[in-house]
């Protein structure tokens, strides 16, 4: 820790230093150039400014942080990151400065220190850095998601109340409920598929909602493309993955030149974001030109088309799936993965579907104020392995002190969530999947705790996932219509292991087992959709 404190110190001191070079300097510079006569005010100035440097009171030390390369710190994120990035939570505390060849990243690392940075100083903590890969040469800077001018993230963020606000978003109900239930009768009937149903339901909840298409297929061309143009964002994004983030004047390079694969991807990424979100804008429009569009979220905007405008809206309709599709799935599959984990709480939450719901009909989501066990469940899930071990990066937007750190403005933040997920002041035994640590002793659910009054899996401040109740519900509605009509099993033997990088977090791929929970599941279950 020590140590660390030093290189702290020894960076600010290398800034200091480094301002006096160029008083030296500009005193060589002034004694060289003016005349004589103008020499001697021109030194008591700089003699002045001199002076007041070093007088004045030095800024505080950064933050300390685990960087064992002189100046470089780090020369990449560890992979898995998850048992040295607790360890240095529990070494630095609240806030460590980590550096990746030079750059500095600022960790939160406990859940009080992102309840007072990236919440109460959210004006300071709240903008995204900039990547010359991908808000310049992908052109994604007007994303909602990574947009800094404040102005357009906040008129997005008003318009996001329109259908998944915390008033809106109970209109979504039934279809989530429809989908959620259509998606288990595919994986009882072919559960070696599981994700597949799963995501084509979160496809289909979210194009109702947002265009008002119908998804009967996860191989609708639509959705592929928008599935391509989401997992080459994740290779686009990525820190550290593209070197003319640090050298952003690679980006003039002529694209004949060797080593210029950067600016034919981005090219080629640019052109399948812009169809992503303009295909199925169009089609909407089309179908309002014939008067057979159906009431949709894209529908309202385009009603008011002149005070919003085309791009506005396109940008703003095709994020509630980049932002809901990955991250939703990686919660449905790690709930897979607690449930043949712990039979013992798929039994409970079984028990409690069968006490409260019976056999005749499936769950809705109106039900859920009388579900606290799967209730917690859903929580537990979010919590055991976040989606988001470290939310998405924030920049600081002017210089902060945290507990006698400076934390200076242009710096790149990252939430440490896996450390406040694994801390055990707030969450005893943080391995197990306990659904119980989020209810009272007779059964409720607990009106505070840490992951409720403040979010760890959706993020912090004005970047908060603004899909969050929309994700609730879809995790909520997934897990009982799976649960009340099937049980989940894993053969003996079977391991299951985790994606090990900082995207989205879920499992890898393993087999399981889907039987009916009672002769006639599947004839329930199809019978309320209607089939
Ligand atoms: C289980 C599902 C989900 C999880 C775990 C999740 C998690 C997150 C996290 C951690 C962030 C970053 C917050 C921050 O920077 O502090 C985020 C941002 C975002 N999420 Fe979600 N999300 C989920 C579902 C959704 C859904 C369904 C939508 C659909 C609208 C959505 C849209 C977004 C958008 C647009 C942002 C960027 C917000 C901004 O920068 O202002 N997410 N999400």
């Amino acid at each position: 820790m020590r140590g660390a404190r030093l290189t702290g110190h020894m960076l600010y001191k290398g800034i200091q230093s480094f301002r006096l070079d160029r008083t030296r300097e500009l005193c060589v510079m002034i004694s060289i150039s003016l005349p004589s006569a103008l020499q001697g005010s021109a030194l008591l100035v700089v003699l002045f400014l001199l002076a007041r440097l070093l007088l004045r009171k030095p800024a505080a030390p950064l933050p300390p942080g685990p960087n064992p390369i002189p100046l470089l710190g780090n020369l990449t994120i560890p992979e898995p990151f998850h048992v040295p990035f607790k360890r240095w939570a529990d070494e630095y505390g609240d806030v460590m400065l980590y550096r990746i060849m030079g750059l500095p990243i600022l960790f939160v690392n406990t859940r009080k220190a992102a309840a007072e940075l990236l919440e109460k100083r959210t004006a300071s903590t709240g903008g995204r850095p900039h990547q010359v890969m991908c808000d310049d040469l992908c052109h994604l800077s007007p994303d909602p998601s990574r947009t800094n001018d404040l102005a357009l993230h906040r008129q997005y963020r008003r318009l996001y109340n329109i259908v998944i606000g915390p008033r809106t978003a109970a209109c979504a109900w039934p279809i989530q409920v429809r989908e959620t239930r259509r998606a288990a009768l595919e994986i009882l009937e072919s559960p070696s598929r599981r994700m597949e149903p799963i995501r084509r339901a979160i496809a289909a909840i979210v194009f109702e909602l947002v265009y008002g298409m119908k998804i009967k297929s996860y191989s609708d061309p639509m959705v592929q493309m928008a599935n391509e143009a989401l997992q080459r964002f994740e290779t686009i994004v990525k820190p550290g993955n593209w070197l003319v983030d640090m050298i952003p004047a690679l980006q003039y390079l002529p694209k004949w030149l060797p080593g210029t694969d950067f600016l034919r991807l981005s090219k080629e990424y640019d052109a399948l974001n812009i169809s992503m979100r303009t295909l199925p804008y169009e089609q909407v429009k089309r179908e309002m030109a014939k008067g057979t569009a159906k009431p949709c979220l894209t529908v309202t905007l385009m009603e008011e088309e002149e005070k919003y405008g085309e791009e506005l809206i396109k940008w703003i309709t095709i994020s509630h799936y980049t932002g809901g599709a990955e991250t939703s799935a990686s919660a449905l599959h790690t709930f897979f993965a607690a449930m043949v984990l712990y039979p013992s709480v798929q039994a409970k939450a079984q028990a409690e579907l069968d006490t409260i719901i019976g056999r005749e009909h499936p769950p809705t989501l109106e039900d859920r104020e009388r579900l606290p066990y799967c209730t917690a469940l859903v929580s537990e899930v979010l919590r055991w392995q976040p989606v988001a071990p470290v939310a998405l990066p924030h920049c600081m937007l002017k210089d902060e002190i945290y507990e006698g750190y400076l934390l200076p403005k242009g710096t790149t933040i990252m939430a440490n969530v896996w450390a406040m997920t694994r801390d055990e002041r707030d969450f005893p035994d943080a391995d197990e999947f306990q659904p119980e640590r989020w209810l009272t002793e007779d059964g409720t659910l607990k009106e505070d705790v840490p992951g409720r009054t403040i979010s760890l899996a959706f993020g912090f401040g004005r970047r908060i996932c603004p899909g969050w109740h929309l994700a609730e519900a879809n995790l909520f509605a997934g897990t009982v219509a799976i649960l009340w009509s099937a049980v989940l099993s894993k053969p003996e033997g079977v391991k299951i292991e985790w994606v090990e990088g900082l995207g989205p977090q879920h499992p890898k791929d393993f087999k399981m087992e889907v039987r009916p929970r009672w002769d006639g599941a599947v004839e329930a279950l199809r019978a309320s959709l209607g089939e």
